[in-house]
């Protein structure tokens, strides 16, 4: 370890000064899940911990594709897989691709296992693990060629804020563990984290926009949200995020149109999960940005 204090921080200790970006919610399996988690167990990485945290992981492990899933095959990693419905449709549709879900939600992972059975998928793994660690260390430098972050938890509130997972440290984790060339593609529901993510990926200088400039003026999804106010009132009442209703100033400042776009148009290898149709159904916007690892 470097003893120099003007020393920059290495990125595998950055991510454990951090807040994460999730909270401990129950880990209790049942019933299907329980029987998957149990019997399913080769589709799962078998983590090791360097703290208490099941999510946690030990800087020292490095993850060997080739082995797990034995075979050479470019890897596609989702960061925050949920209940596995993308990466499995995805997985079922593109054969020749290997798919690593990382998640920290274990009743998430093990309805993924419960998704992998029943399609009778062999070229997925799932690993329960905070992703901000696992992309600091347990992938190999370069060795993903997609990485996904589909409706990150938003993190409305300003004092939560730094709990977003898309910032410029995870920029840096995520230009670390992608081969150059290799594409990270994001969505979310909410204007201003769009703007965010737009904001810290334009900033880094590791990733270049694959859509610079597209989808400005009235064609912006952004424009639209500031136009029709969609996000501060949803059927009929304040946007509520626990007891708090969720202020103008936390879903984004409102600067009527959006001169500098980069959206991309809605990535047709994600499927319609049930959490994008609850925006849907909201009557939200979807955001899509598709940047390139140079
Ligand atoms: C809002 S949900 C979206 C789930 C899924 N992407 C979808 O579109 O249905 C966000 C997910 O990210 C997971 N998550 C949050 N922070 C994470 C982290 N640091 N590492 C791994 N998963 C994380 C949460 O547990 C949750 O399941």
């Amino acid at each position: 370890m470097s003893t120099d204090p003007a020393a920059p921080t290495p990125p595998a200790e950055q991510h454990l000064s951090q807040p994460v970006s999730f909270v401990r919610r129950g880990s209790r399996l049942q019933g299907r899940r329980r029987q998957a988690w149990a019997e399913l167990d080769d589709f799962v990485i078998d983590v090791p911990r360097n703290t208490m945290a099941d999510t946690s992981v030990d800087p020292e492990y490095q993850f060997d594709a080739a082995a797990e899933f034995d075979r050479d095959a470019p890897l596609v990693v989702e960061v925050g897989s949920g209940l596995g419905e993308a990466i499995t449709h995805a997985a079922e549709l593109q054969p020749d691709f290997n798919f690593l879900a990382l998640e920290v939600y274990k009743p998430g992972l093990a309805q993924t296992l419960l998704r992998i059975e029943q399609k009778g998928l062999t070229n997925v793994r799932i690993a329960q693990a905070n992703a901000a660690e696992a992309l600091a260390t347990m992938l190999p430098e370069g060795s993903v060629s997609e990485l996904w972050v589909f409706f990150p938890d938003p993190w409305h509130k300003t004092r939560h804020r730094k709990r977003r997972l898309v910032k410029a440290d995870f920029a840096e984790v995520a230009a670390r563990v992608l081969a150059p060339g290799g594409l990270w593609r994001l969505a979310t529901d909410w204007s201003d984290y769009a703007v965010q993510m737009r904001d810290v990926l334009d900033a880094s200088d590791g990733f270049t926009n694959v859509h610079d400039g597209e989808r400005t003026g009235a064609d912006s999804p952004l424009t639209q949200v500031w136009d029709s106010g969609v996000e501060l009132v949803v059927g009929g009442a304040p946007v509520r995020e626990g007891k708090d209703p969720v202020s103008t100033g936390n879903t984004g400042v409102n600067e009527g149109i959006d001169t500098r776009g980069g959206w991309a148009p809605r990535f047709d290898g994600r499927t319609l999960t049930s959490f994008e149709n609850k925006a849907h159904e909201a009557g939200r916007m979807i955001f899509d940005l598709t940047y390139r690892k140079i």
